[in-house]
């Protein structure tokens, strides 16, 4: 859904402070916060149909700014390590915008149409004159619709924080706006901004191979290759968004579950990664010899020693766990392809982790190989996408772009339910969206009356 107006700021954006005095420090980015990936904001977008209260949103905001302290400071390169990202918790504040934009309705996002547009943009405020580091950790827009609902955009600097801390800081967020009292604006499980847990060996030791960070290595073959992989990406590319109810997820543990035997079932999310890496592949119809990756996001939190359990790690507590087949076995069976990411997924473990965090001591600014890759990122089963900060539950919550990397996005009212949002060659889109409904079309009958009613169910 394209955006056709503009969006009216009435005044400029203030900056939003924490209402008591904070720690001030320079505060230590793990090699896995200050990775290149990251130099890139995670933006979410939340459609309200009620009015949010912005006095009440910037005091709540000011409330928990005290225990998010780092969001209220700015990034640098230090001086003393090299250039590497910290944070200076100098509380200079969050950046907050309000803006009115008429003609869009809170309607306009539930109507099936909610795939994000370049025009998205405009709802949140950027000054473009500020590069990545100069631009505050957080940015918050509140835009008000001439139907009297509200869109909350939130940008939070990646290499601050994961989705699971931007989550645990949106819920905390909110309580604070829903309480007048204000130990309730304190967080029931304090956040840890302490990185040290995740700094390098004193002698790295790269341990492994890490096909995520090296390219295949070359052979006579390569730029046959290099040109097959490129064909994936190649622009104009398209946003498909694919509604997975409960049951297709149901119904894809079954399909993909590596044996006939209760004792070797799939999750959801290896049934769906696998589902959606084949159907990528299927879609683009590569070679059926080139060599095609997964990567897909893996919190660290438990398997790190000792676990990062001192409250709620809110700095970037994951690695890229990757999954390599060929194009031709991927397409060929489905068990095969779910049983490749469950092997991915035992492969990481704390040693795997310290040998990640070690070669990016030693490759600093190295970034993922991408080439013939499909990229998954899941951020179901944060509870993103009931937040309510005083106008009710949202109607539309999810990222305020789509990318090439895929994001594996909550339903609202339908917990067991995924959407898969990612942008393809266009002339695939068509393609990879049947692809993601192959086998899917019994539970569609079956599964008519059931799909939510709020949001798109299966709509593309
Ligand atoms: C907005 O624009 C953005 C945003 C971003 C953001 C990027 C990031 O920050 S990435 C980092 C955040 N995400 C992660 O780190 C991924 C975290 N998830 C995992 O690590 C998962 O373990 C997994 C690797 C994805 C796979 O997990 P799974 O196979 O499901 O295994 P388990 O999690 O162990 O679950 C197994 C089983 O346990 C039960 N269960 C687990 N969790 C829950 C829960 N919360 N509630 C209920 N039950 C749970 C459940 O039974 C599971 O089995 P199922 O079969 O039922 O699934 C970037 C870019 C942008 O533009």
């Amino acid at each position: 859904m394209e955006i056709v107006g503009e969006c009216i700021y009435n005044n400029p954006p203030v900056l939003v402070t924490p209402s008591k005095p904070t720690p001030k420090l320079a505060l230590y980015l793990s090699n896995l916060d200050d990775q290149r990936l990251l130099h890139f904001p995670i933006q979410y977008i939340y459609v309200f149909t009620g009015t949010l209260d912005m006095d009440t949103l910037k005091v709540a905001l000011s409330r928990v700014l005290v225990d998010y302290y780092p969001l209220a400071g700015r990034l640098r390169a230090s001086n003393e390590h090299d250039g590497k990202l910290i944070i200076d918790c100098n509380s200079e504040g969050a950046l907050f915008a309000e803006g009115f934009l008429p003609g869009l309705t809170a309607r306009d996002f539930i109507l099936g149409h909610a795939k994000p547009h370049k025009s998205w943009k405009k709802l949140l405020y950027k000054d473009e004159e500020q590069s990545f580091v100069c631009t505050p950790p957080l940015v918050v827009q509140v835009t008000h619709l001439s139907c009297g609902g509200t869109i909350l955009c939130t940008a939070i600097a990646h290499c601050v924080s994961d989705a699971f801390g931007a989550a645990h800081f949106l819920r905390a967020w909110a309580r604070a706006a829903m309480s007048e009292d204000s130990e309730l604006a304190h967080p029931p499980v304090a956040p840890c901004h302490d990185r040290r847990a995740l700094a390098p060996r004193c002698t790295p030791r790269i341990a492994f191979a890490h096909p995520e960070y090296t390219a295949a290595s070359g052979g006579d073959d390569a730029s046959a290759v290099a040109e097959a992989s490129s064909r994936l990406f190649a622009p104009p590319l398209s946003p498909v968004s694919v509604t997975f109810t409960a049951a297709h997820v149901a119904l894809l543990k079954k399909l993909y579950a590596p044996s006939a035997s209760p004792l070797e079932q799939c999750t959801s999310f290896e049934a769906l990664a696998a589902h959606v890496w084949r159907a990528w592949v299927r879609a683009l119809d590569p070679p059926a010899s080139l060599p095609v990756k997964l990567l897909f996001t893996m919190g660290i939190q438990r398997l790190v020693k000792p676990e990062l359990s001192g409250g709620c790690y809110c700095g970037n507590g994951f690695v890229l766990a990757c999954a390599e087949s060929t194009a031709g076995q991927l397409a060929a069976s489905a068990p095969d392809a779910a049983r490749l990411v469950q092997e991915t997924k035992q492969r990481v473990d704390d040693d795997y982790v310290r040998s990640v965090i070690d070669l990016l001591e030693v490759r600093r600014g190295c970034l993922p190989d991408l080439a013939a890759t499909f990229t998954i990122s899941s951020l179901t089963r944060q509870g993103l996408e009931d937040i309510d900060f005083g106008a009710g539950t949202p109607v539309h919550f999810g990222p305020l772009t789509s990318e090439v990397y895929c994001l594996f996005l909550p339903v609202i009212g339908d917990p067991r339910g995924t959407t898969a949002l990612v942008s393809v060659p266009q002339a695939a889109a068509d393609s990879f969206e049947r692809c993601c409904h192959d086998g899917l079309d019994d539970v569609d009958v079956e599964d008519k009356n059931q799909l939510p009613n709020v949001g798109d169910g299966m709509a593309s």
